[in-house]
């Protein structure tokens, strides 16, 4: 049984795919992956970067680039719809796990993982927010560190 609904949620649930995969564009939770070290100098759009340069990289702005996402700070799922984008690191700029040789190599076991709770989450109850706020009013701020986290109302 739950063998099929597994594999139901791999073929369909299109929908919430497209949840998470705009949840992890706009709040990817390493924002700035790990860091790298430049192995020989280079130049990038006018920029010398010297050997051994620590270079970090910055997923978090990237998946709000306004040249690659119309309306970037929108949380808009259906962007995703029939997109060929993915996680897998060949699309540059959508890189919540990383890219290249130190990417994450957990993406399989992190996406099921989120999707499988979610989907269950939302079969079997019904959500909305308490005592009337509306969703637009749930505050998003987000807290930055090694991991990105919701910033909690005290601090
Ligand atoms: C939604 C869940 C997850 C997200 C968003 C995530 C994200 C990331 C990111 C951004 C990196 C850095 C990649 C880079 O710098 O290019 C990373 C590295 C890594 N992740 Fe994940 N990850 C997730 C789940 C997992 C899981 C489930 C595992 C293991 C079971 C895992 C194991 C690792 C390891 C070992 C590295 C270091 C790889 C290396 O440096 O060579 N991750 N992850």
């Amino acid at each position: 049984m739950l063998g099929v609904e597994i594999v139901d949620l791999h073929n369909e649930l299109k929908y919430l795919k497209s949840v998470v995969k705009e949840t992890l564009r706009l709040h990817p939770p390493a924002p700035l992956l790990i860091p790298r070290e430049c192995r020989e100098a280079c130049e990038i759009n006018g920029y010398h970067i010297p050997v051994k340069s620590k270079v970090t990289v910055n997923a978090w702005a990237i998946g709000r680039d306004p040249n690659y996402y119309c309306e970037p700070e929108r949380f808009y799922p259906e962007r995703f719809t029939d997109s060929t984008i993915d996680c897998k690191g060949s699309n540059f700029e959508y890189i919540p796990f990383g890219a290249e040789r130190r990417i994450c190599p957990g993406i399989k076991l992190g996406l099921i993982n989120v999707e499988l709770a979610l989907a269950y989450l939302l079969y079997h109850f019904d959500w909305e927010p308490p005592n009337g706020v509306k969703c637009e009013d749930l505050n998003m701020t987000e807290q930055f560190g090694v991991t990105l986290e919701e910033k909690m109302s005290s601090n």
